[in-house]
């Protein structure tokens, strides 16, 4: 028997299980709210326009959530390593991100891989100089 994978046999990558590009667009709405009213934050963003910053917010949660990887602009480590980024900010914009998710009803197993690529790609984005134990 062959079988074929067909939009209905392949498992649906989480990105397209909480509805696709205008889910994250919602998402990116209520977590932009969050990270940029945020005085610990909001400053980081200060310079960047406002296309830039929600562009941001769109590639980090599409990364997270195992979207369609399209992106094509600098590394990870390239574009926040100057930025000087402490484990602490980093874990503020990512208890913005599980609880925006949280917020608009996204399962638990999402949220718990969510958080699985937020510890994954950690050590690219936190400034080297600003890590615990190293
Ligand atoms: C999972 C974590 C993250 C992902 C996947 C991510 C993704 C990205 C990407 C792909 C870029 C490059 C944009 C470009 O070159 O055009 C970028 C830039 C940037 N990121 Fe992140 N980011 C993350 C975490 C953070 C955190 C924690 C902060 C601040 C506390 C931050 C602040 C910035 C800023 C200020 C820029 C430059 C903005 C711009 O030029 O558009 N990022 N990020």
């Amino acid at each position: 028997m062959t079988v074929t994978v067909t939009e209905e046999t392949a498992p649906a990558s989480h990105y397209d299980r909480i509805g696709g590009a205008s889910a994250v667009k919602a998402a990116v709405d209520l977590f932009y709210d969050k990270v940029l009213v945020d005085p610990e934050l909001a400053g980081y963003f200060s310079d960047v326009d406002m296309v830039g910053q929600r562009r941001h917010l769109t590639l980090m949660l599409t990364t997270v959530l195992g979207g369609p990887d399209e992106y094509a602009g600098r590394g990870l480590a390239e574009a926040h390593q100057p930025l000087n980024i402490p484990v602490e900010h980093y874990a503020m914009v990512g208890g913005h991100l599980v609880v925006t998710l949280t917020e608009l009803g996204v399962p638990a197993d999402i949220l718990a891989d969510v958080q699985t690529v937020l510890g994954q790609v950690q050590d690219q984005v936190v400034s080297r100089g600003n890590r615990s134990g190293v």
